[in-house]
């Protein structure tokens, strides 16, 4: 129990810092706070920024407590990490994971449309919001700015970061990324096409430890053939995969065309259509 009567419960743990829920009455919210001054400050400004895209927790305010940064935001609910997990076979249904990837490519498009990249895209860094309704109905939001860019001003120009990642040592990122390129958005949208494997099933977990060299051609060969390269349970996605593998940093990239492919991936459903959160024994259940 903190100041005024304010309870705070853990909710998440990452590499600098956690988010509690904190809970004042019937009013929750989340803080995330962390060590990292300067991420956590490029965090909130991209939050604001986002406000009214809706694909993202809403920003509430930024404080200090101590040698600790801190975000109010939006409190959202269980992140696509720990749904899967939570998932028999530990995967989405196939149903489940059309409608995911769409909501989630349509949070990348609007985050692109500010010239940001998010850089860390994963699981994890997905959530879905809290139900408020009697269906239960929740959408895709995207989390975890600390890594994002803004990459390029109004007028095209692009824009270094001063921070200086070295994100080329980054396991799940792109092979182009991976080969010392800079970040683009083509390379937050193969990062995603990752994550629909793995949240399709497969063990990725086992995939990033092999050795570099190997894992660099899995990747290039999941661009240049994915019919041959994905797994069998992510087969049926290959629409998606076949237009992620075609984009590049030139061409501007067309969300609308590669929505199009999610639906193809399924045509018998709407992948527009909501997703469900639900329980199953006491366990959250996303259909
Ligand atoms: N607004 C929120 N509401 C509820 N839970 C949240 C919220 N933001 C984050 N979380 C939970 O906390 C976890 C960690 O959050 P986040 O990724 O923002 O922190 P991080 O410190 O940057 O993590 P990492 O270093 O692992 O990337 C998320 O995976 C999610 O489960």
């Amino acid at each position: 129990m903190g100041e005024f009567g304010v309870c705070y419960y853990l909710i998440g743990n990452g590499s600098f810092g956690a988010v509690y829920e904190a809970k004042c009455g019937l009013d929750s919210i989340a803080m995330k706070v962390s060590t990292e001054e300067e991420d956590l400050q490029i965090e909130a400004a991209t939050l604001q920024k986002l406000y009214y895209s809706d694909v993202s927790p809403k920003f509430h305010f930024t404080g200090r407590y101590g040698p600790y940064h801190i975000i109010g935001l939006e409190l959202v609910g269980p992140d696509l990490e720990l749904l899967r997990d939570k998932a028999a076979w530990k995967s989405f249904k196939r149903h489940t994971l059309v409608r995911v990837t769409y909501q989630a490519m349509k949070c990348l498009e609007a985050v692109h449309k500010m010239r940001i990249v998010h850089r860390d895209v994963k699981l994890a860094n997905f959530a879905v919001t809290l139900p408020t309704n009697p269906e239960n109905r929740v959408v895709v939001k995207i989390l975890d700015f600390g890594l994002s860019h803004n990459y390029a001003d109004e007028d095209g120009t692009l824009r270094e970061d001063s921070r200086n990642l070295d994100l080329r040592a980054m396991k799940y990122a792109s092979h182009d990324v991976n080969i010392g390129c800079d970040v683009m958005p083509k390379d937050d949208i193969c990062q995603l096409s990752f994550a629909v494997i793995y949240a399709s099933g497969f063990d990725f977990a086992q995939q990033l430890k092999l050795p570099a060299k190997q894992l660099l051609d899995w990747k290039q060969e999941l661009i240049r053939k994915p019919e041959d390269t994905l797994p069998h349970q992510t087969k049926f996605m290959l629409p998606f995969f076949d237009i992620v593998g075609e984009l590049d940093d030139v061409r501007p990239i067309n969300y609308s065309l590669i929505k199009e492919r999610i639906q193809a991936c399924m045509p018998e459903i709407d992948v527009a259509s909501d997703l469900i959160l639900t329980e199953d024994d006491g366990e959250p259940l996303l259909v």
